[in-house]
């Protein structure tokens, strides 16, 4: 096992931003096949490591990048400039639903899900009890997802990236819409995971929780990391810029 769980070098995305808008039929003819649009940088050379077995918190105002960087992570997005390495097996639970599907049932979502983040069926067959389980939404789970509230939807994404037990679990934002109880869960599993040496990556807003559960923090702004390092003296600082 290396020192070092995930490197990011130099990394920027961009995403095209197009400013006319078509308001009429004409316009569009008219303008041809021609669009007006500048590129954005979401992240703009980006450089951190995320040490083995720590937790990891990343931190920033609306916009300023985090989960563009999470996607990045979890081979969602690619880079436009610099690398992600990863050193050992990634599970990612983002944003609200995704890797979900609608009108499928909870029970076939787990199986979805599960083989999108590279888990066997026999393996999920095995683990399938446990998931429901932590996920406390048994009494749902022949229901489509579609009618599930957000809150259930995290717990039972949650549910099956934990059991994923990837060397590396990358969350966005899943205690901001889990209640008390699931949250409460969550950080004990982020404990257990570290207890096992594992790495757990995490956005969140909350600056109590990444007080508690972070050894480390990077701190974006504007696309730019600012800041990275060991957890209260990032978090300082990024709370006193906001003074
Ligand atoms: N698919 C996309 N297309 C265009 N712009 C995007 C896309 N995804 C993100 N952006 C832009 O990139 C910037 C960073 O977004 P990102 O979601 O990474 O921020 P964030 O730090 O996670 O914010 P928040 O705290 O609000 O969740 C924002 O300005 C956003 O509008």
């Amino acid at each position: 096992m290396t020192d070092i769980a995930v490197r990011v070098d130099h990394v920027s995305k961009s995403f095209r931003m197009y400013h006319e808008r078509n308001q009429t039929i004409k316009a569009a003819i008219m303008r041809g096949r021609t669009s007006v649009h500048e590129d954005f940088w979401a992240l703009d050379d980006v450089t951190f490591d995320v040490p083995t077995g720590s937790t990891f918190g990343l931190i920033g105002s609306n916009g300023s990048g985090k989960s563009t960087l999470l996607k990045c992570l979890a081979n969602i997005y690619y880079p436009n400039k610099g690398n992600i390495s990863h050193f050992g097996s990634i599970a990612a639970m983002l944003e609200v639903g995704s890797g979900f599907h609608s009108e499928l049932s909870g029970r076939d979502n787990i199986f979805l899900n599960g083989s999108i983040l590279g888990m066997s069926k026999k393996e999920i067959t095995r683990k399938y009890d446990e998931i429901v389980d932590f996920s406390g939404v048994e009494a749902f789970i022949d229901q489509p997802v579609k009618n599930y509230s957000s809150g259930m939807y995290v717990r039972l994404g949650f549910a099956v990236a934990i059991n994923v037990d990837p060397d590396i679990l990358v969350v966005d934002e899943v205690l901001a819409v889990g209640d008390a109880d699931f949250q409460a869960k969550c950080m004990q599993k982020f404990r257990d995971f570290k207890k096992a040496g594992k790495t757990v990556i995490l956005v969140t807003h909350d600056m109590g929780t990444v007080t508690n559960m972070c050894d480390n923090v990077a701190w974006l702004n504007h696309g730019k990391l600012v800041k990275v390092g060991e957890a209260e003296p990032t978090i300082a600082a990024y709370m006193d810029s906001l003074a």
